[in-house]
């Protein structure tokens, strides 16, 4: 509080913070001079194709960035913190310019659900490169004929509950050559149904992120091959350039994987939802005594509450072994609730530390990044 300081202290301060006004302003300059420059390697890299996230050249520009720091006294990680922040706006601001074309003469892409959330942004990365995008949504099918009679590519992002049935029963007449992809949470049936419908280049896809990323940059896409991958090898370019990664996997690896990554998690998270609001719990007693760890526990709880019901119940139904990993949940929950009311101290510790072992060198690489992710959280907040 300024109150009880004297003429003089008060006087210093605002000629410290005047002088610190100033470098702020001096930093905005140097911001907009470094945003102008990195525009302009947009604008090469656009013309050239290549992906908007440079990964060698981004590690190699951090560590030199970070040993400068060192030997002027800045922490490494202040600097690397704030030149993170800059590549992120980077890559959103990149996006505007658009991106280089892999595929000149693919003729239109239709979108099967294009009208929907993962479709719309689908449709945007397509057409910011260039490509004809036309939407096929629920009440488009009186069109359908004329718009796959052109079309070089059909994505179909429909909700998962109805993919199958739809390709089945609405992607058979395809033009030969058209590729026939889709981009479902869970990618055998989907697969299988792709391949059954239509005979030309088939290939799914999973966008293991949601709508609102702002940026491709860096998130990851799996990749399930169907048929002719080198009708398609160009779609994967494309994916790159938007900075993506590609993850090839099998279908059945894939789903098998979706089935804890998705499924239990997905699950979890909706009944610690349930729990809270069963107790009555108040949110803002809860976020007033929230430990930032906490904090960022119940943003990733409560975010899934933002979203769909349809699309997570769909994730939670699709595939029936799901249940088994639920269900070892529950039981290795009940379990640990047993040594807890038998008061087994002992007990609790050495399964904390046989698990702690099973982590092995991740403990503590989560430990280092869940620390930032805090710090973030923290400075996030306003009072
Ligand atoms: N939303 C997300 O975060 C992600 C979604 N996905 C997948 O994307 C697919 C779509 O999900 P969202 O975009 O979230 O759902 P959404 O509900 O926002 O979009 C689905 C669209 O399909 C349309 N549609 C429904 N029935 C149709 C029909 N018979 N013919 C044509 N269009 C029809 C709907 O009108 C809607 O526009 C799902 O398979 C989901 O697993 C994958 C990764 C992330
Ligand atoms: O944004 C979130 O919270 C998500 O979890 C998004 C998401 C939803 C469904 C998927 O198949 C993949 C990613």
């Amino acid at each position: 509080m300024d109150s009880g300081m004297n003429e003089k202290t008060t006087a210093e301060l605002e000629h410290l913070r005047g002088l610190i006004d100033g470098v702020d302003q001096q930093l905005l300059h140097l911001l907009r001079k470094r945003l102008d420059l990195v525009a302009q390697v947009g604008t090469v890299k656009h013309g050239a194709g290549l992906p908007i996230y440079a990964p060698q050249r981004e590690a190699a520009m951090l560590a030199k960035r970070r040993e400068e720091a060192k030997n002027m006294g800045i922490a490494p990680q202040l600097i690397e913190d704030i030149l993170r922040r800059l590549m992120r706006e980077s890559y959103l601001n990149e996006k505007d310019v658009g991106f280089k074309q892999v595929k000149k003469d693919l003729g239109s892409v239709v979108i099967v659900g294009g009208k929907g959330q993962l479709g719309g942004l689908f449709s945007q990365m397509l057409t910011l490169s260039g490509y004809q995008v036309n939407l096929l949504d629920k009440d488009d099918w009186q069109q359908a004929d004329s718009l796959f009679a052109d079309a070089g590519m059909v994505l179909v992002t429909v909700p998962i509950a109805i993919t199958c049935e739809l390709i089945r029963e609405k992607l058979t007449q395809l033009p030969a050559d058209c590729i026939l992809a889709d981009l479902t949470s869970i990618k055998t049936e989907p697969v299988k149904a792709m391949l059954e419908a239509h005979s030309g280049p088939v290939v799914g896809f999973h966008p293991m992120f949601g709508p609102d990323v702002g940026s491709l940059a860096k998130q990851v896409v799996v990749v399930c091959h169907g048929r002719s991958p080198e009708k398609y090898q160009w779609l994967l370019e494309q994916i790159a350039i938007w900075g993506a990664r590609i993850v090839e996997a099998e279908p059945e690896r894939h789903d098998s994987a979706m089935q804890l990554v998705q499924a239990m998690r997905h699950f979890s998270t909706f009944v610690y939802g349930l729990n809270l609001c069963k107790e009555e719990a108040d949110i803002d007693t809860l976020l007033q005594f929230s430990s930032p760890i906490y904090r960022l526990e119940l943003a990733m709880v409560g975010r899934l509450f933002a979203q769909s019901p349809e699309l997570y119940a769909d994730i939670i139904f699709a595939q029936q072994d799901s249940q088994h990993a639920i269900g070892d949940y529950l039981d290795n929950y009940r379990e640990a609730l047993e040594l807890l009311k038998r008061g087994d101290r002992n007990e609790f510790i050495k399964q904390f530390q046989s698990v702690a072992k099973w982590f092995g060198d991740f403990a503590p690489q989560f430990q280092r990044e869940s620390r930032i992710m805090l710090q973030s959280v923290n400075d996030m907040k306003t009072n």
